[in-house]
């Protein structure tokens, strides 16, 4: 199947959108965009074996390289509305691009983002999505805005899609907590040895299909000071959301939301490990000040979607973690940086 007969099959499945003037098939695509709202644009790529296994099945690569765009508009409080897909693969597979597509546009239906155009090429398994949102002019969330005294908020559960990894022997790397290069593996020990089995499923779900939580960031406006999504690793993402707002954050690390997988199938410093830095997560952080508490509880109940408070913004430029008997805790890394090794 050649080039033209692989983007015609995308092509008859694209959604469609009363606000998409001329959509996949041309040099370009040409939307309409309401008068009275801001563009939002966000592209993530992501590549066969650094960003998901090699065994991953081709319905959850397209799941996630949705989802991860979709993700960094949520931490925006953006509506998605267009997305574009960049493809490029070893062959002409039209059973493997269908099922690509069907998780890709399975995640698009649920949030009403159409998909209006890509390119197509031969090459390693690489996707390359661009999502375009909308927000009210003004109100979109930054990474600056946190406040002196804000609580640092979580939405969901941290450490499951970089637990899944490490089951599989694949372990992150990352910077080290000073920031240096560090090419060793996030957790250098081998898993510990508990009841990993019947956790292995639940947890790389967690991996495979993240969920963007774009209903927690709409609603988000007008109530946080500060979001992020968390991609590389709590530490490394609350981090941008420091040195853009000029402050500190203190994080208690056993307050960080673990699901019971995490909890049951890890020992707690494997487990904070995983929660602090571990990537992958596709959770909202952010900041809202304590006067908000009330109303981010009556979000979580309306959204459905866990909500934790885990530390507060302080003085300072990085990210302090304290343990439960308000002893210094210092993960052995950030996050996932690439060309770190
Ligand atoms: N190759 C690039 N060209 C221009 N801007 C880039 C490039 N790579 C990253 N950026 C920008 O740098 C910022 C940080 O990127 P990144 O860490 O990938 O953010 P995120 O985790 O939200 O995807 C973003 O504003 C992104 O648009
Ligand atoms: C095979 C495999 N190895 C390692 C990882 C872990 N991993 C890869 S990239 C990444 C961070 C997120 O990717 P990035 O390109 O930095 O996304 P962005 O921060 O731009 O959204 C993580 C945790 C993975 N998902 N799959
Ligand atoms: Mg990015």
């Amino acid at each position: 199947m050649a080039e033209f007969d692989l983007i015609e099959r995308i092509r008859s499945r694209a959604p469609s959108r009363a606000d998409i003037v001329l959509g996949v098939g041309d040099d370009a695509a040409v939307v309409r965009v309401p008068p009275d709202r801001e563009l939002v644009i966000c592209t993530d790529t992501l590549n066969a074996g650094v960003h998901f296994p090699l065994d991953t099945a081709p319905f959850d690569i397209g799941w996630k390289a949705l989802a991860v765009n979709l993700s960094d508009l949520a931490a925006m409080g953006a509506q998605p509305a267009w997305c574009t897909l960049s493809l490029s693969m070893p062959g002409d597979d039209p059973a493997w691009l269908d099922s690509f597509l069907d998780g890709f546009l399975a995640l698009a239906g649920q949030h009403g983002i159409a998909l209006i155009g890509g390119d197509t090429t031969r090459g390693p398994l690489s996707i390359g999505v661009t999502a375009h949102g909308l927000v009210e002019p003004g109100r979109a969330l930054q990474r600056g805005g946190a406040q002196m005294g804000d609580d640092i908020w979580v939405s969901g559960t941290l450490g499951d899609a970089a637990a899944a990894l490490w089951l599989m022997g694949n372990a992150g790397v990352g910077a080290t907590a000073d920031g240096r290069r560090n090419p060793k593996p996030a957790l250098a020990a081998p898993p510990t040895q508990r009841a990993h089995s019947g956790h292995g499923e639940t947890l790389r779900e967690r991996l495979d299909r993240p969920q963007p939580r774009l209903a927690v960031g709409l609603a988000l406006v007008g109530i946080a000071h500060a979001a992020i999504d968390l991609s590389d690793g709590l530490w490394s993402d609350l981090g941008h959301v420091c040195r853009a707002s000029g402050l500190g954050a203190l994080v208690e690390v056993d307050a960080l939301p673990a699901s019971a997988s995490l909890s049951q199938g890890f020992a707690a410093d494997d487990r904070r490990t995983l929660q602090a830095s571990g990537g992958d997560d596709y959770e909202l952080c952010f900041t809202a000040p304590p006067s908000a508490r009330a109303q981010v509880e009556a979000l979580e109940l309306e959204s459905g979607t866990a909500l934790t408070r885990i530390g507060r913004m302080v003085a300072g430029t990085q990210v302090a973690g304290v343990d439960a008997e308000d002893a210094p805790w210092v993960p052995e890394r950030t996050g996932w940086v690439h060309f770190s090794d």
